[in-house]
């Protein structure tokens, strides 16, 4: 299917903005979320030092649901995690109806560990989404790629979520035809750029059907994220 709008996509596009550290949940505290994003992604990678208050993320999760996350090391974590500690921090917190993001080489791989199988178990119980993500921090997945990527996410019920890095015309060309195949793919998605031309795939993305759109707070995780607000009220402007 191919949308000719984004005022007529099955899933409008939303903004995510992330919480990464003490400061931006300082700052999220007190902020007026709904006009910043539309959904919070709480990275506990980023929180591990920070006491996170479970009645805390549910008074979060009221007024803007929440993406909970534990990243992987080779995925771009703020500091490193065991593969047990990750799934542990995510099942303590886990909130009815929340997202969750769990990369596909974590959900993709054939062992999986108790504790895993135990997570999937009880977010199957509390209705919790999965966010299947992948990072490229050194271009474009292929075609292939994408394939796979999207059967595990049918597989899981998941929303595919997918950033590569785009430094140059020619990643930019594949880039698009990666957004062209998640766009024919009936899935819901999100995708984006990181590096040079990444703030530009962010809109692109946006008017193609991407569902998750990120911003940061106070600034940014990776190299082509938009200030939320600012992401907020352009994606809002996209016809
Ligand atoms: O997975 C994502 C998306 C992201 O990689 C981006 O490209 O905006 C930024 C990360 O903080 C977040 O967890």
């Amino acid at each position: 299917m191919s949308h000719d709008t984004s005022s007529n996509l099955p899933h409008p596009p939303r903004v995510v903005t992330t919480i990464n550290n003490a400061d931006d949940l300082a700052f999220a505290r007190t902020a007026d979320l709904p006009s910043l994003c539309d959904v919070l992604e709480i990275r506990l990678d980023g929180l591990q030092e920070t006491p996170l208050e479970l009645s805390e993320l549910q008074s979060l999760h009221a007024t803007t649901p929440l993406i909970l996350t534990a990243r992987r090391e080779d995925e771009g974590a703020f500091s490193p995690m065991s593969d047990a500690a990750r799934i542990d921090a995510i099942h303590q917190t886990l909130l009815q109806d929340a997202m969750v993001d769990l990369e596909f080489r974590t959900l993709n791989s054939t062992a999986k560990s108790p504790a895993l199988t135990r997570l999937l178990e009880a977010m199957k119980n509390n209705g919790n989404t999965i966010v299947m993500s992948y990072h490229d921090f050194n271009g474009v997945p292929d075609e292939a790629q994408i394939r796979d990527h999207l059967a595990c996410a049918r597989e899981h019920r998941a929303i595919t979520k997918i950033a590569a890095t785009v430094n140059s015309t020619t990643q930019l060309q594949l880039w698009t035809e990666r957004l062209a195949q998640l766009e024919c793919s009936n899935q819901r998605f999100s995708f984006m750029g990181m590096g040079k031309f990444g703030m530009a795939t962010r809109l692109i993305a946006a008017s193609a059907g991407s569902e998750l759109n990120y911003g940061f707070i106070q600034s940014a995780s990776v190299p082509g994220q938009w200030p939320a607000k600012l992401l907020k009220a352009t994606i809002a402007k996209l016809s």
